[in-house]
């Protein structure tokens, strides 16, 4: 049962009411700051050292050789295949139509700027895999990183006791199928870490490269030690617990919203559901519905866990636009619309990570199978981060080539601003060039 929050017939502050998780990334940087030095320190050793700590296994490498990774896609089970091979195909259809243009602007005659997209040499794609295991993810980093034509492209995802300490079968077998070779065995802060700073054994020897930058999703460890180590490495988003959120009306089925918030729920005891609607008996009967699907769930304590945590909830509101305004406050990294003329609404939201529009879009849909990605922000950074797209992959970088004529014909400009800066230097570095 979430907390039914009434919000009718009164003034509030919207960012006071939304829920929001109590523990919060930044609280978690304290956690992360000595793994992430000892993995600066230690490289290698840190990590298995690290890995046997927090999973629970030591693996004989970090790097997982070749042959288990092809043992892997050898052994997939036909149905995973056909179901991600699909995943792959839609996800790069969706991608490769994300790819931005270069384009070239002549402002005289001689006065060129190129704009051109650059993607970054190397990438550290991390793929969850603590309480659940998430070949899904590598679909979701790999896809757009080729797309971008990114030339390196390196994995990292937790070790698993059941799996002789490589990441789960599955996770190997995907990168496979999409043609990724280099795959670790780090999970949490310490694969972050590693991306960060690179790895070497006790003979000094590199075993994992620096990268440039990495992305991929996690849970609050990792999307802390992301926060911690940006600038050091590019970062995506924080793409931290899950949440959704739904805006519903009295017209929407609570018998799906309360599926669709169950299915979010059960990926962390800190992932967040949110329900936003303009109708108590919906509320109401959402809630009744939860708790009849609910009990019958598989991970029915995690489940639980989020759902009466601070962070879920259930708030009423007087009608369409302030359900909203609150909505775009919270700023959800899925927010599902189902409500009458679903499509209008949702042209009118603001801030979300991803929309899901009406009945037949729910979440589940874009975590697997919808061909967008679903490496999205959390925690309200949706305000101001992207999921993860083609461009998360690409820097875009400016070419200026100005003939001798096309700079003399603003050399008067460039002197005079550099003076009135001044920067007299600036407009001597011009000024040189025309004299005798
Ligand atoms: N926002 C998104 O785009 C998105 C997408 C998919 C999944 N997710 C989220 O990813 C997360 C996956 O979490 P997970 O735990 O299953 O896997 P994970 O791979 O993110 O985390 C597992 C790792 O966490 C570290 N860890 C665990 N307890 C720790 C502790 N007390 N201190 C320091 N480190 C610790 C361990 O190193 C372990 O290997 C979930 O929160 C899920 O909601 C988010
Ligand atoms: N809902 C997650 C994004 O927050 C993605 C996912 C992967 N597998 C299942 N779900
Ligand atoms: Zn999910």
């Amino acid at each position: 049962m979430l907390k039914i929050t009434d919000l009718r017939a009164q003034d509030f502050d919207p960012a006071a009411v939304v829920p929001r998780a109590l523990m919060d990334v930044s609280e978690a940087l304290d956690i992360v700051q000595p793994i992430l030095n000892q993995v600066k320190d230690n490289g290698e050793a840190a990590l298995l050292d690290l890995a046997e700590k927090f999973d629970g296994v030591r693996p004989a490498s970090l790097r997982v050789p070749a042959e288990v990774i092809a043992s892997a896609l050898k052994n997939l089970d036909p149905a995973i295949r056909s179901a991600l091979t699909e995943a792959i195909r839609r996800a790069r259809i969706v991608h490769a139509a994300q790819l931005p243009a270069d384009s070239t602007v002549e402002l005289a005659v001689g006065a060129e700027v190129v704009n051109r997209w650059v993607p970054v040499d190397r990438v550290g794609l991390y793929v969850p895999g603590g309480k659940a295991v998430y070949p899904s993810s590598v679909v979701m980093n790999v896809v757009p990183a080729q797309a971008a034509g990114v030339p390196s492209l390196a994995i990292a995802s937790p070790p698993q006791a059941d799996n002789d300490g490589w990441p789960h079968p599955t996770i190997l077998a995907a990168a496979a199928l999409l043609g990724v070779d280099e795959v670790y065995a780090a999970g949490g802060a310490q694969a972050i870490a590693m991306f960060a700073y690179g790895a070497k054994n006790a003979e000094g020897e590199t075993v994992c490269a620096k990268a440039d930058l990495v992305t991929g999703p996690g849970n609050i460890y990792v999307a802390a030690a992301k926060r911690a180590l940006r600038g050091v490495i590019g970062i995506d988003a924080e793409a931290g617990p899950t949440e959704i959120a739904v805006l519903a009306d009295a017209s929407a089925n609570p018998e799906f919203v309360a599926a669709d918030m169950i299915s979010q729920a059960e990926h962390d005891p800190m992932a967040a559901s949110v329900l936003v609607t303009t109708s108590m008996e919906f509320a109401e009967a959402v809630n009744t519905a939860i708790t009849a699907q609910a009990g019958n769930a598989e991970h029915r304590k995690r489940i639980n866990e989020a759902l009466t945590g601070e962070q879920s909830g259930i708030l009423v509101v007087e009608d369409l636009d302030t359900a909203i305004e609150l909505v775009d406050e919270y700023a959800a990294e899925h927010l599902q619309i189902m409500t009458a003329d679903a499509r209008t609404v949702a042209e009118r939201i603001r801030n979300a990570g991803a929309i899901f529009v009406g009945d037949y879009s729910p979440v589940p849909l874009g975590d697997y199978s919808s061909g967008s990605n679903h490496v999205l922000p959390t925690s309200g950074t949706a305000k101001f981060s992207s999921g993860l797209n083609v461009t998360s992959f690409l820097r875009s970088q400016q070419l200026i080539h100005y003939s001798e004529s096309a700079l003399g014909s603003i050399a008067h400009n460039i002197e005079a601003l550099a003076v009135n800066e001044g920067l007299p230097a600036h407009g001597e570095a011009i000024k040189l060039r025309f004299e005798n």
